[in-house]
């Protein structure tokens, strides 16, 4: 925007019939917008020709400006300081990189890497990656969140745009399998790719604070694929692998039924070889299945042999004749498809059975680990949006004379988050640094008992922090859209964590129970 103006010449349109108004040093032409201003025209009004940088901040965030700037700002206030030139960046060497800082900097609303700390796991190609995410979201998917999320869906454009951007090969847990996508990634060299990588893509895409989101642009793809990957057949997987991850087809996860949940292992949809042994014919239903309703490819968990989870196989079944798929109306994560799914009578090829005939446990368990570290990715940084933007509400908002940081009992909620979501990364950090020192099979024994207790804790902590910022944010956080527009909504998001892929109580409990085998195996003394 080239065009400046003098404070003086701004100040002459303070009327209904030509009405400018300034934020952030940028000159705004509201006239016509000021009819369709979901706060009114004459709260417009009163600030036009002005300044009304601080009012905007009460009542809008960041969003808003994004969205609207193209098309209601006229120029800048003369001398309106340019942006600090970038500081000349010399390629950091990896000490280096720890003092590095990025972000707001709010204490706590990044991870410590972000932040000037020290940290073992980072180099130059992870913050790399987090600059290019957090771009991408800043600019294509932060000022659409409110508009989506009314409308239950995502542009299937910005699913597309995860394909050719190179991030959906990426999030499968495995080595980059580039051999299935001619795209790259633009900002880190594909041999260099590793689970913290991962771990940054998807936390950056959730620091849009929408499940519904997150859910709809990896809820199925990276827990449906995984399996395909791992255990399926290199026929399978040439044939179906590259439309999924260009972004073009989707897949997504069917274990749950309406009658089994985190009991796994009674799972009744069942899968009955054909006489010729050629076909396996499935009848059953799944339910709350993450993007099932567009989905070409299903992951199945069947039954094809006696009761209990050694009868229990993976099918990966194609749309067709005798699929049928319904959306669910949900609490929270809007927009991510959580679908009800009818089999029946559906042929599906024996070639397309994932790992070995009643051998499902061990697909089913390897792939609950990179689900659970999923989720606990989301749920840390939704954690930290909640804190995050607690602590920038309570630096503005004032009551009784005070900023709300000045009253004790508002600090203590923030320190009470902070040192959960610190507790709940650092434990995170380790695990996936683990996983990455293991082979599939021994992560899967090893860490199942620990992801399994960091998955509780995440989610208890999720839920605190969705507490204490509603109660912070008072009335604001408790109405759609607006400045507590992400609080509102990921209060609605947390059971949509806490119960899927193991309940609370169901990873508590096994979080014991897995360590205490696991240790005696390693030589336990008790
Ligand atoms: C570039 C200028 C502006 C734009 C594009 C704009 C846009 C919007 C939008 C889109 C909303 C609905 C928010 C939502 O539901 O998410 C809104 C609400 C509101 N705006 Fe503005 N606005 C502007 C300037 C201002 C100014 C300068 C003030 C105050 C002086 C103001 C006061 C309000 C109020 C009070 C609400 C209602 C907030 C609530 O529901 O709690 N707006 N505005």
């Amino acid at each position: 925007m080239s065009k400046t103006f003098k404070a003086t010449e701004v100040a002459e349109h303070k009327k209904p019939d030509s009405l400018w108004i300034i934020v952030e040093g940028d000159v705004y032409d509201v006239t016509k917008f000021q009819n369709e201003h979901p706060g009114g025209k004459k709260i417009l009004q009163r600030v036009g020709g002005k300044d009304a940088t601080a009012q905007f901040w009460k009542y809008h965030n960041e969003g808003i400006l994004k969205k609207y700037k193209a098309q209601l700002q006229i120029g800048s206030l003369e001398g309106k300081a340019a942006p600090p030139p970038e500081p000349k960046k010399e390629e950091p060497k990896k000490e280096q990189l720890a003092l590095d800082t990025y972000g707001d900097l709010i204490p706590f609303g990044d991870p410590a890497w972000y932040q000037g700390y020290h940290s073992p796991y980072y180099n130059a190609s992870h913050a790399a990656l987090r600059d290019e995410v957090r771009a991408w979201v800043e600019e294509k998917i932060e000022p659409h969140l409110n508009d989506w999320e009314k409308q239950k869906f995502v542009p299937v454009e910005i699913y597309k745009e995860m394909g050719t951007r190179g991030y959906l090969p990426g999030l499968l847990g495995v080595k980059y399998p580039k051999e299935y996508t001619p795209y790259r990634i633009a900002s880190v060299p594909l041999e260099k790719w590793d689970h913290f990588h991962e771990f940054i893509l998807t936390d950056e895409l959730s620091r849009t604070g929408s499940g519904g989101f997150v859910w709809n642009m990896i809820g199925g793809y990276s827990i449906g694929l995984p399996p395909v990957m791992k255990f399926g057949r290199k026929e399978l997987k040439d044939r179906i692998v590259p439309g999924m991850i260009t972004g073009e087809k989707r897949i997504c996860l069917c274990i749950t039924e309406p009658d089994a949940g985190s009991d796994v292992a009674n799972l009744t949809c069942e899968a009955k070889k054909t006489p010729d042994g050629k076909h396996y014919i499935v009848n059953g239903e799944k339910k709350w299945i993450t993007n099932g309703i567009w989905s070409d490819y299903f992951t199945v968990a069947v039954r094809t042999g006696g009761p209990g989870m050694g009868g229990v196989s993976v099918l990966l079944i194609e749309r067709g004749p005798g699929v049928s798929t319904r959306e669910m109306d949900c609490q929270g994560v809007h927009g991510s498809g959580t679908t009800y799914i009818t089999f029946e009578d559906v042929k599906v090829p024996v070639e397309n059975l994932i790992g070995k005939e009643n051998a499902g446990f061990k697909v089913i368990m390897t792939n609950f680990n990179h689900e659970r570290l999923g989720i606990i990715i989301q749920c840390t940084r939704f954690s930290r949006v909640l804190y995050e933007e607690s602590m920038k509400y309570a630096n503005r908002r004032r009551t009784f004379g005070k900023k709300l940081i000045e009253h004790p009992v508002i600090r203590m909620k923030l320190a009470h988050m902070a040192r959960q979501i610190e507790a709940t990364h650092n434990w995170l950090e380790n695990i996936v640094y683990q996983g990455s020192c293991m082979s599939d099979t021994e992560a899967m024994l090893k860490l199942g008992g620990a992801i399994a207790g960091l998955k509780a804790q995440s989610t208890i902590t999720f839920e605190f922090c969705a507490r204490e910022a509603a109660q912070i944010f008072g009335g604001i956080g408790y109405t759609k859209g607006g400045v507590g527009a992400k609080v509102e909504r990921l209060y609605r998001d947390v059971r949509g964590y806490a119960i899927p892929a193991g309940s609370e109580e169901i990873m508590l409990d096994l979080s014991i129970r897995q360590s205490l085998k696991v240790h005696q195996a390693l030589g336990m003394k008790l």
